[in-house]
């Protein structure tokens, strides 16, 4: 049941679900000042103690302050649950902004008074936009998805090793692997063509409909303007140590002003050890966007993060995953053995210059991918 009080804060509606606890709409009573409370829940069971062990350690996201990453205002501990306390955005995620229904919710809410508010139709329009209008993979159907599992897929839940599906290397774990993710296909989004088949393999009319949609100019101009920000955003938090660890479209959000806002970040640090493992073996971060050294349990760095941005960006690009399967050992063993199709091959039309970044950052030695967001940033502005 929603609490009705969190500390101080007043909690007013739920704006999702994650992996690792839930994110409510609360207004601060002390200044009436609208935020976003994250209250982890889905974590490692802890005790009272561990969690203001925890909540002290978020304490230093509090000193961060960056505007393209998410302003941590407070934390505190609710019933033996560590709680953040953020700006509330008021917008899309990534994946949603690049949308045409994005679109058109920006221009409605630039055009009118100016508020910009995520009805729950807004937020279930835009779910919408993933199978229908964006072309995107189907991010909902895979039991790896980085979507909220508590939403779209029941138990679902992978990241952070939520209950019931926590996966450990280097055997995954069973209940992640059972009938519901069996009963669903990830493959199933349609590529324009086999990769594999002849040049002159037709290619079906709605899906290059969906590839044309992909590239409006307008759609890439904010791609890459976005992609930008993430990596002004990622170059301040590596600068202070951190690394986020679970980049993925739906921790990056974009408010009506086109402002990017990293969000999440810093939490996995907290959560895991450095090679990204909980304490208690399962890891930390979602499938789909997860470096081969994260796979292995091999230790951390930027480096990881400029990973998982190459698989946003492929995604983004291609409207589906660099590597996709229907289990987590496939998956795994495709990151560690195999070659994603290149960019250009499944959209012809796609941005070469994009597509060059999006398969640098997803090589699978960190020493062959650009080596900080900087570099990232400055080959994306080429
Ligand atoms: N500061 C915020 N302002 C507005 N909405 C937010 C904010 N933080 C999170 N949300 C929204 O709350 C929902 C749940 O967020 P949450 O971070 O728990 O889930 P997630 O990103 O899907 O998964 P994960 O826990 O793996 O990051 C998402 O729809 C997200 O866009």
């Amino acid at each position: 049941m929603r609490p009705k009080h969190i500390g101080p804060y007043r909690v007013l509606d739920t704006l999702g679900s994650g992996g690792i606890g839930t994110v409510y709409r609360a207004l601060d009573d002390r200044t009436n000042e609208a935020v976003a409370l994250k209250l982890l829940s889905g974590g490692p069971a802890m005790d009272s103690r561990a969690a203001k062990r925890l909540v002290r350690e978020f304490e230093a996201l509090e000193d961060l302050a960056h505007p393209n990453v998410v302003k941590v205002y407070d934390t505190g501990v609710y019933q033996s649950s560590p709680f953040l306390v953020m700006e509330l955005i008021e917008g899309l995620t990534l994946r949603d902004y690049l949308s045409l229904r994005g679109e058109q919710l920006l221009s409605n809410a630039s055009s009118s008074s100016g508020s910009f508010r995520r009805s729950p139709a807004a937020d279930s329009a835009s779910r919408e936009l993933d199978s229908e209008d964006d072309g995107l993979a189907p991010f909902d159907l895979s039991a790896f998805a980085e979507e909220a599992p508590s939403e779209e897929m029941g138990s679902g839940g992978m990241r952070f090793g939520t209950t019931g599906s926590a996966a450990r290397l280097p055997v995954p774990m069973d209940p992640w692997l059972g009938s519901d993710s069996d009963e669903v296909d990830p493959l199933e989004f349609e590529l324009p063509y086999d990769v594999t088949a002849s040049e002159t393999e037709p290619v079906k009319r709605e899906t290059a409909a969906r590839l044309e949609e992909l590239n409006r100019p307008e759609r890439v101009g904010r791609l890459k303007d976005a992609m930008l920000q993430v990596c002004e955003a990622l170059a301040y938090i590596h600068a202070h140590g951190l690394v986020h660890r679970d980049l993925k479209p739906s921790n990056i959000m974009v408010d009506e002003d086109r402002q990017v806002r990293l969000m999440d970040f810093g939490l996995a640090k907290f959560l895991a050890d450095d090679a990204g493992m909980t304490l208690d073996g399962r890891m930390v971060g979602t499938f789909r966007y997860m470096p081969p050294e994260q796979i292995l349990g091999e230790p951390l760095d930027a480096r990881a993060d400029l990973y998982s941005l190459g698989v946003v960006l492929y995604e983004l690009m291609t409207g589906r995953p660099p590597f996709d399967a229907k289990s987590p050992v496939d998956l795994w063993h495709k990151v560690l053995e195999t070659e994603p199709p290149p960019v250009l091959a499944i959209n012809q039309r796609g941005d070469p210059q994009l597509a060059r970044v999006a398969h640098r950052l997803i090589r699978k030695e960190p020493d062959d991918r650009f080596q900080t967001a900087e570099e990232v940033y400055e080959a994306l502005s080429e």
